[in-house]
């Protein structure tokens, strides 16, 4: 083999888009591990944090078809700033604007008290961006199938239910992006009984 032939001479006959987006989003991936590398999800086994945002970009790329390489590096990175050191600044300087600012319609204002934010979610997510709305959704997705696995550990049967009927009011606001997610989403509020939630016009933008 030649060693001193460019790298992507070994793509030929390969799409662009996949020559250019794969390396990208393997760095996202990497970022995102070392970034998450000390945090542990709240199931019981202590499932590495990493294994969430992983999984979200993979219910967008595998269950929803979404091959926009903007939305799935997000995807990865979606909890960086909420939850690690990580600024939006680093983010754009690293992966550029555009996915820096998805990053930032899906984070909280962390300073802000937890009922607070969770009004805000409500409020805001029908007019967020497209990109932000695919993300948005998938990470509700992983994580209510997460809930209804298992439930973190010290959670009550109420803070659940609470949990469920705030995302339905959240998802809400997310429906006509994808058919796909929509109908993921509609699964799981139908397991819950909370359709009628799910599909309350007043939530919609
Ligand atoms: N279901 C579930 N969630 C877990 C687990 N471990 C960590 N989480 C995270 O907990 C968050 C939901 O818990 P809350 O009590 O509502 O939020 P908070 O920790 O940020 O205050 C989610 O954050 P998020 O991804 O930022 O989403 P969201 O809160 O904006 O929906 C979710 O990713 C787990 O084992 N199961
Ligand atoms: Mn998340």
């Amino acid at each position: 083999m030649d060693r001193s032939a460019p790298v992507l001479s070994a793509n030929q006959g390969i799409d662009d888009v996949e020559v250019g987006s794969l390396p990208r989003l393997l760095e996202a991936v990497n970022f995102a591990a070392e970034k998450h590398k000390c945090q542990r999800r709240k199931d019981p086994e202590a499932t590495p944090y990493i294994n969430h945002p992983i999984g979200v970009a993979r219910i967008l790329s595998s269950e929803a078809g979404v091959s926009d390489t903007i939305a799935l590096e997000a995807a990865i990175l979606h909890d960086t700033v909420e939850d690690t050191d990580t600024s939006f600044e680093e983010l754009e300087t690293v992966f550029g604007r555009p996915v820096a600012q998805v990053v930032q319609e899906c984070s909280d204002d962390k300073l802000l008290p937890a009922a607070e934010r969770k009004r805000i979610q409500i409020l805001h997510t029908p007019h967020a961006s497209v990109r932000a709305k695919l993300v948005k959704s998938a990470d509700k997705i992983y994580n209510l199938r997460d809930l209804e696995r298992v439930h973190p550990v010290g959670w009550t049967r109420d803070r659940v239910d609470a949990y469920f009927l705030w995302s339905a009011q959240v998802c809400s606001g997310l429906r006509g992006v994808n058919a796909n997610l929509d109908r993921l989403m509609a699964e799981i509020f139908d397991r819950q009984g909370l359709t009628k939630v799910y599909l309350a016009a007043e939530n919609s933008a």
